[in-house]
């Protein structure tokens, strides 16, 4: 299949069983006049149980999406759900609820407290909530992640993979149901990264979760079922079964020319809304 034909045959606009959904969603910094459009329009949906990467150029407006759609930020217009639930609609201290019980983050620097062992780091949020975790979901997360053995370690003790495994655990043992990455391997070698991404894979597959991450690198972003291309704040296309040679060709013609088109013109943000 061609690169024009799979972006034609994405996913679906509304999905059987989609846990987070953008409308339209545009994000404007500063003034009205002045002001620089980060996100143009971008409708977008995520499937239960799907692993999703997000790509783009330097400035494409990723990491606002990520911080739209994770409610860490209010769009300027349009609508993000969160199962159904308009996030727009919320209270900040409602919102705030939401992202502690719903969404799961693991950021490029780990963040996790030098002076608490693996499973204070991992509990945290739950005590933050003044949760109880349930019963021996502390260990499987931690056994899914393959820390179980280092449970009473400082984090100083721990290489920078497994450092990212418990922010890792830290981040599944809410049961949230959506956990978002930005640049989660950014600060780890090779080895290590190709070990969180396939853990990542696993949490999708085994466990059902869903994740969206944010990655500058193809061979990071092959490991998720679809990859979604931003270009000046416009969803440029996706593509299904993502190899890393396909996503750096992809990204090579964004660099080159920013929103390619299925005829070869610009493309317009409901043209492009159609694929999604
Ligand atoms: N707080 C802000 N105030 C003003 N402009 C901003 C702010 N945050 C982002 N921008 C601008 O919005 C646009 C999109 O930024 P964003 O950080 O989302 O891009 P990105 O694709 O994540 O970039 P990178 O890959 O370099 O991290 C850029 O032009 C950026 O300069």
């Amino acid at each position: 299949m061609t690169e024009v034909a799979e972006r034609a045959s994405g996913n679906p606009v509304t999905g059987p069983d989609e846990v987070l959904r953008l409308e339209a969603v545009r994000r404007v910094y500063g003034g009205s006049k002045r002001g620089v459009v980060a996100l143009d329009g971008v409708s977008l949906g995520l499937e239960r149980g799907s692993f999703t990467a997000v790509m783009g150029p330097s400035g494409s407006g990723k990491s606002t999406l990520l911080h739209c759609a994770a409610g860490l930020e209010r769009p300027t217009s349009g609508t993000v759900r969160l199962d159904g639930e308009d996030l727009g609609s919320l209270s900040e201290r409602a919102l705030t609820r939401l992202r502690r019980d719903r969404i799961g983050f693991v950021f490029q620097a780990f963040n996790l407290l030098p002076a608490l062992t693996v499973v204070d780091n991992v509990t945290l949020p739950l005590r933050l909530a003044g949760r109880k975790p349930e019963r021996g979901a502390v260990e499987d997360v931690l056994e899914r992640v393959g820390l179980a053995d280092r449970r009473g370690h400082r984090p100083a003790e721990l290489s920078g993979g497994q450092q990212q495994r418990v922010a890792i655990a830290r981040a599944l043992v809410t049961r949230p149901a959506v956990i978002f990455g930005d640049e989660p391997t950014g600060a780890l070698d090779t080895g290590n990264a190709r070990d969180v991404l396939g853990l990542l894979r696993e949490v999708v597959a085994e466990a059902g979760r869903t994740v969206v991450m944010v990655t500058h690198d193809p061979v990071a972003a092959a490991y998720a079922d679809r990859v979604v291309f931003l270009s000046d704040g416009r969803i440029a296309g996706s593509l299904n079964r993502p190899t890393p040679e396909r996503v750096a060709a992809w990204m090579t013609r964004l660099r080159n020319e920013p929103v390619p088109s299925a005829n070869g013109t610009a493309a317009n943000t409901e043209t492009m809304r159609e694929l999604w």
